[in-house]
């Protein structure tokens, strides 16, 4: 491990990762591995999460390549120095801002979209001109797999290197010292990373989760907003960062969410969800008693059907839910959707004010001026208004968590700049020597030397 970590070091010494030229022939590659060998990623992250080829292109696919030509677009723009604005004392000078490489970062990505959280990550670590080692997340093992073999054959071998392993190997990785560090994952592992990181004084990302709040208005468009909730709750049953992890809403509305839920249910994914193509399973069996342990002394609006033997869990919705329960005090990551009753918008904001920072937020209302307070109010890693999870499709907003769901942001321009050191430069001209001599007098005050 160690000589990996030091031949890619010595790689990114060698300089030849930084020219433009580089980056962009590295990026075309990662995108022609993507389209050529599409059938064997497909296939990994399905036999990973029980999806189908049709959901794992349109969850982890389609954003990598729309995120690679993004950036094939925009890098020759993202790299050009930028000019500085300049003083008095410097007015004959060159000042500017120049993007550098960090030099060799680490990337340790999630289980629950594994091709996703490692390689757009690595997209903005290639494009900022860096050698990269990624260490894949061990739970979802074909598609750690799949990464391992495909990246070498496209990709330079000693700046780009993959690691595989668990909490041992990734433990001893995290001795070395790297020049940053970007994790997804849980919060407890997020602080362990960040312990290690310190050591070396390397600065981290860190892609956290929490309970990202769904604040359902009686003013909305009730039809509209329960479709949006079951699409982001239920995909990739409940295993996303950003899916509501519960609803407030008035008391009065509850029912009716239910039922809306209940036949948007049956429209996405038939009337046997167990037996539909699109219906995702929990990762294993650790996680399945951790979400079934949730539903304890739950009133059940709808759902709760499970099957241990296929880590089963149906589309799920409780009502009137305590603040103080169990399934309030962690992040669910299942298809399990508590509804908590609260009296207006305000209790909304103060309940979620009472509670860490979300990694998302999610309003639905036709009154934008609601929405617009709902955001001034409180905080969150993301928000999106009368949907959910779209914000994250979108390269132009930076990606990440805030307080207890992560640290810094990527995605586009937001991952060149996280793998970047700005560097202040400061080019001297050689003319006007004898101006020194007023920069040297301490008798004249500043405003009077030119
Ligand atoms: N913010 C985001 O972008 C994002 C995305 C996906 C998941 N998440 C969050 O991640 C969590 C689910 O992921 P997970 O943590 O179960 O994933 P996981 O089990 O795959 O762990 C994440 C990574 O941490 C490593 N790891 C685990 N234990 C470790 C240890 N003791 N020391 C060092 N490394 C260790 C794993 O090998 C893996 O690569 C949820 O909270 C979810 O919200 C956040
Ligand atoms: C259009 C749907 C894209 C979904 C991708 C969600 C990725 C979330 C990462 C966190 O878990």
């Amino acid at each position: 491990m160690d000589c990996k970590v030091q031949r890619a070091r010595a790689a990114f010494r060698s300089g030849r990762s930084r020219p433009l030229q580089f980056r962009l022939q590295q990026l075309e590659a990662l995108r022609r591995m993507v389209q050529e060998r599409e059938r064997d990623i497909l296939e990994a992250i399905g036999a990973d999460l029980c999806k189908s080829e049709f959901n794992a292109y349109g969850q982890e696919v389609i954003s990598i390549l729309g995120e690679i030509d993004h950036v094939l677009e925009k890098l020759p723009k993202w790299v050009t120095p930028k000019p500085a604005e300049k003083n008095l004392l410097t007015m004959l000078d060159e000042a500017y801002i120049h993007s550098e490489p960090l030099g060799v970062v680490l990337i340790i990505g999630a289980w629950n979209y594994p091709f996703v959280l490692t390689i757009q990550p690595l997209i903005g670590a290639i494009a900022a001109g860096n050698a990269v080692i990624i260490k894949p997340s061990e739970v979802s093992e074909n598609t750690a797999k799949i990464v391992s073999k495909l990246l070498p054959q496209y990709l330079d071998q000693d700046l780009y290197v993959v690691i595989n392993g668990g909490v041992k190997e990734t433990t001893e990785l995290l001795r070395q010292r790297f020049d940053h560090i970007l994790y997804t994952g849980n919060t407890a592992v997020g602080k362990i990373v960040m312990e290690a990181a310190a050591k070396h004084l390397t600065p981290v990302t860190l892609e956290l989760g929490g309970k990202s709040p769904c604040y359902v208005d009686k003013d909305c468009d009730l039809d509209i907003a329960c479709r949006r909730i079951t699409w982001g709750k239920y995909m990739n049953c409940g295993q996303t960062c950003i899916a509501p992890d519960y609803i407030l809403c008035e008391p009065s509305l509850q029912s009716q969410i239910v039922q809306k839920i209940k036949e948007t249910v049956k429209e996405f994914y038939g009337e046997n969800v167990k037996e539909s193509p699109d219906y995702e399973r929990i990762i294993n069996l650790h996680h399945f008693k951790r979400i079934i342990n949730l539903l304890e002394g739950q009133k059940i609006a709808y759902g709760g059907e499970t099957d241990e033997a296929t880590c089963y869990i149906a589309p799920t919705v409780l009502t009137d839910v305590d603040p103080e329960a169990k399934v309030m005090q962690e992040e669910i990551f299942g298809p399990i959707l508590p509804i908590v009753p609260v009296k207006n918008a305000d209790e909304a904001i103060k309940f979620i004010n009472d509670h860490e920072k979300p990694l998302a937020f999610y309003i639905f209302s036709r009154n934008n001026k609601l929405i617009k307070r709902m955001i001034d109010e409180t905080s969150s890693g993301g928000v999106t208004g009368n949907d959910v999870i779209m914000h994250f499709t979108l390269s132009s907003l930076p990606f990440g968590g805030v307080g207890s769901s992560g640290i810094g942001a990527y995605h586009g321009k937001h991952s060149f700049d996280t793998f970047s050191h700005q560097r202040s430069c400061l080019l001297k001209s050689l003319k006007r020597e004898g101006w020194i001599l007023l920069k040297n007098d301490p008798v004249q005050p500043p405003t009077c030397r030119f």
